[in-house]
C-alpha cells in the first residue's frame, strides 16, 4: 500500500496474526523490526515510542485491539466485551496527548458494537477489517492532504518543518512531509530546513532519513537556530503535523511548534498545520483542555542516550505544546483546507461529514 504514490517507508506491518513495527528509537542507524502478538506488548510500545506520531499509533492501536480479540472468548458476550474493553483502555491510556487513540478505541468499539458476530473469531475478523480500512483511509487521507497542502506552497522556496510528520508517523506518505512530497512531485523547488527536535531528535533522526531517502534536500537545524534563519528571509512556509486540534482550531503538537509558529508569525510567514480529520477533537473546546504528555527528565538531560547535565539536576520535558488558532494560517486536512475562524470551519467539515467526527 505504501508503494502507491510516495514513500516507501511504513511503521508497520500486519501479518495477520502479528503486527510488526518499526523500531524508530533505533533509525537512522538500524531498520529493526518487532513482533508484537498482544495487545497489552503494543501499548507498552506506544508509550516507549518504538512507534510515535498521532495517526501511526492510532493505527497502531487498532491493531492492538484486533490481537485483543482473544478476551472475546470468555463466557458470555457482555463479559467478552468488558474483557475487550479493559485491554482497549489500556491502549488508550498509552500516550495521553495524541486523540487518534481514543479515535481508534472508539472506531472498533462501534464495529463491534454494530456487527455480527457470534465467535470470537468472527468479531476478530470484524476487526481486522476495520483496522485495515482505518490504514488504507490514513494514507489515501495523506495523499489527499498533500495535493491540498501542495498548492499553498510557492513554486520554489523553502519550507521549515518541526518534528517527524511523515510516513514514519502515519500510515505512510506523511502529513507536513505528505505536503512537502506532493509538492516537489508537482513539480515545485521545495527545500526543506528540518528542526533537529530535542530532545527525542524525530527531526534529525527521522525526517532527516525519510526526506534523504526520497532525495528531498533536507537540511538540519539545532532547534535554537530557526529564528536566525526566519529574521535572514531565507523560511517562505511553515508545515507541522499535529496531535491533537481542539475545536476551536488550537493546535497541540511536539514542544517548539508554539515557538516556530510566533517566529512565523513575527516574519511574516505562513504557518500550516497538516493533518487529518481523524486528529479534529471536538470534544476538547480550546488547547487549555488538551493533556500535555510529561515525559522522563533524563530525554532531556541526555542527549543520543548519553548524559549531558550534571548529576541530580532535575529536567522539565512536556513533549507537547499547543499553539493558538490565531497563529495558524491554515489546517490542511484530507476533505481540504480549513481558514479561520477554525471554529465554525470545522463544525462544517465535520458536520458535511455527517454529524460528529466518525469514530
Ligand atoms: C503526523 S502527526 C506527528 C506528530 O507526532 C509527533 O509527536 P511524537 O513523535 O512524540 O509522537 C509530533 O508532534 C508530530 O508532529
Amino acid at each position: 500500500m505504501a508503494e502507491r504514490g510516495g514513500s516507501g517507508v511504513v511503521p508497520l506491518r500486519w501479518s495477520g496474526e502479528a503486527l510488526w513495527l518499526l523500531d524508530q528509537r533505533r533509525l537512522p542507524r538500524r531498520e529493526a523490526w518487532l513482533r508484537y502478538r498482544s495487545s497489552g506488548a503494543v501499548a507498552r510500545a506506544i508509550t516507549a515510542m518504538v512507534v510515535r506520531g498521532a495517526p501511526a499509533i492510532g493505527i497502531t492501536a487498532a491493531f492492538g485491539l484486533v490481537l485483543a480479540a482473544g478476551a472475546l472468548r470468555r463466557r458470555g458476550r457482555a463479559a467478552g466485551l468488558a474483557a475487550w474493553r479493559r485491554r482497549a483502555a489500556v491502549l488508550a491510556a498509552a500516550r495521553p496527548t495524541a486523540v487518534n487513540l481514543a479515535w481508534a478505541v472508539r472506531r472498533l468499539e462501534a464495529r463491534l458494537a454494530g456487527g455480527a458476530w457470534a465467535t470470537a473469531a468472527e468479531a476478530r475478523r470484524l476487526l481486522e477489517a476495520e483496522a485495515l480500512a482505518a490504514w488504507r483511509e490514513d494514507f489515501e487521507a495523506n495523499l489527499a492532504m498533500g495535493a491540498h497542502g501542495a498548492a499553498l506552497l510557492p513554486a520554489r522556496g523553502t519550507v521549515l518543518t518541526h518534528c517527524n510528520a511523515g510516513a514514519l508517523a502515519t500510515g505512510g506518505y506523511g502529513t507536513a512531509l505528505g505536503v512537502i512530497r506532493a509538492a516537489r512531485a508537482a513539480g515545485k523547488d521545495i527545500r526543506v530546513l528540518a528542526d533537529e527536535t530535542r530532545p527525542w531528535l524525530q527531526g534529525a533522526r527521522l525526517t532527516a532519513w525519510e526526506l534523504a531517502r526520497d532525495g528531498i534536500p533536507v537540511t538540519l537545524l539545532a532547534d535554537g537556530a530557526a529564528g536566525h534563519h526566519f529574521r535572514q528571509g531565507r523560511i517562505q512556509a511553515v508545515v507541522v503535523g499535529a496531535d491533537r486540534i481542539a475545536a476551536n482550531g488550537d493546535v497541540a503538537n511536539k514542544i517548539g511548534t508554539y515557538t516556530v509558529a510566533v517566529l512565523a508569525r513575527q516574519h511574516g510567514v505562513p504557518f500550516y498545520v497538516a493533518a487529518p480529520t481523524s486528529t479534529l477533537d471536538p470534544g476538547t473546546a480550546s488547547g487549555d483542555a488538551i493533556p500535555i504528555e510529561e515525559r522522563p527528565g533524563e530525554e532531556v538531560t541526555a542527549c543520543a542516550g548519553r548524559r549531558v547535565a550534571p548529576p541530580g539536576v532535575p529536567a522539565a520535558n512536556p513533549a507537547f505544546d499547543v499553539t493558538p488558532a490565531e497563529l495558524v494560517t491554515a489546517i490542511v486536512t484530507e476533505r481540504g483546507v480549513l481558514r479561520p475562524p477554525y471554529g465554525a470551519a470545522i463544525r462544517r467539515l465535520l458536520g458535511a461529514a455527517g454529524g460528529e467526527k466518525r469514530p
